[in-house]
């Protein structure tokens, strides 16, 4: 939704879903560049925000937030379905018995009703998450960052798949998103690297015809996955 006419949030949403995407992906930011414009919108137009959680659309979150705790009511009352915190947030809080209790905030989630996810940025290793993935409540989904966090329209970063590679290998049945720079041209990478979760912003808002874009990518990661 960052890629869509922030004017039109509400009829931008629902014209991606008749063209047939399965996810409407929201980025949440509070500390990224240029995030002014999403959190903006999020934050003062609260009622084109609710508008679009009421569409009946699974609302896949991406919190780029230092603070993801402090989000779980808002966004489970607001009827998210996914919430996905960084794990890089370990590192820049001082409150950081957040590794510790990581597990309290999947719990949190899952208590909302909401899939709990992981993320990570280009330049963190993929072992950072991994005892995230172990344990009794491990995370649901891993989004693999293939752009810097922080605005749409930017290059995919090919290096990435390397992670999603190892992941693929380790946990063949997990869900694993990729976000930045995904479009015709590069989805084939993504979907052979075992990418199945692939979110696509200005390659889908601003083709000519989306819901073939969506075709496309679709079919490059059924295919992957044969
Ligand atoms: O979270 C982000 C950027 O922080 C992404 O969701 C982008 O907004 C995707 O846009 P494109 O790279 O597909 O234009």
């Amino acid at each position: 939704m960052l890629s869509s006419d922030f004017a039109n949030l509400a009829s931008e949403a629902q014209r991606m879903l008749d063209f047939g995407a399965d996810w409407l992906h929201m980025d949440i930011m509070a500390l990224c560049p240029k995030s002014y414009n999403w959190c903006s919108s999020y934050r003062e137009s609260k009622k084109t925000h609710s508008v679009m959680l009421q569409i009946l659309a699974y609302l896949d979150c991406h919190l780029m937030v230092t603070n993801p705790l402090d989000y779980v009511e808002p966004l489970g009352k607001a009827g998210a379905s996914g919430f996905t915190f960084h794990v890089e947030v370990s590192k820049v809080m001082p409150i950081v018995d957040f590794v510790d209790n990581w597990q309290e905030l999947v719990e949190k989630i899952k208590s909302k009703g909401m899939k709990p996810g992981v993320a990570l940025k280009p330049g963190t290793p993929i072992e950072e998450v991994y005892p995230l993935l172990e344990g009794h409540n491990p995370v649901e989904m891993v989004l693999v960052m293939t752009v810097e966090p922080g605005f749409g329209g930017q290059k995919f970063m090919l290096e990435t798949m390397d992670k999603v590679r190892a992941l693929r290998k380790k946990y063949p049945s997990l869900d694993i998103e990729v976000d930045g720079g995904l479009g015709p041209s590069t989805i084939d990478a993504a979907a052979s690297a075992g990418a199945n979760c692939i979110v696509a912003g200005s390659s889908m808002f601003g083709a000519p015809e989306p819901a073939q874009v969506i075709k496309l990518l679709r079919k490059s990661v059924e295919e992957a996955q044969q």
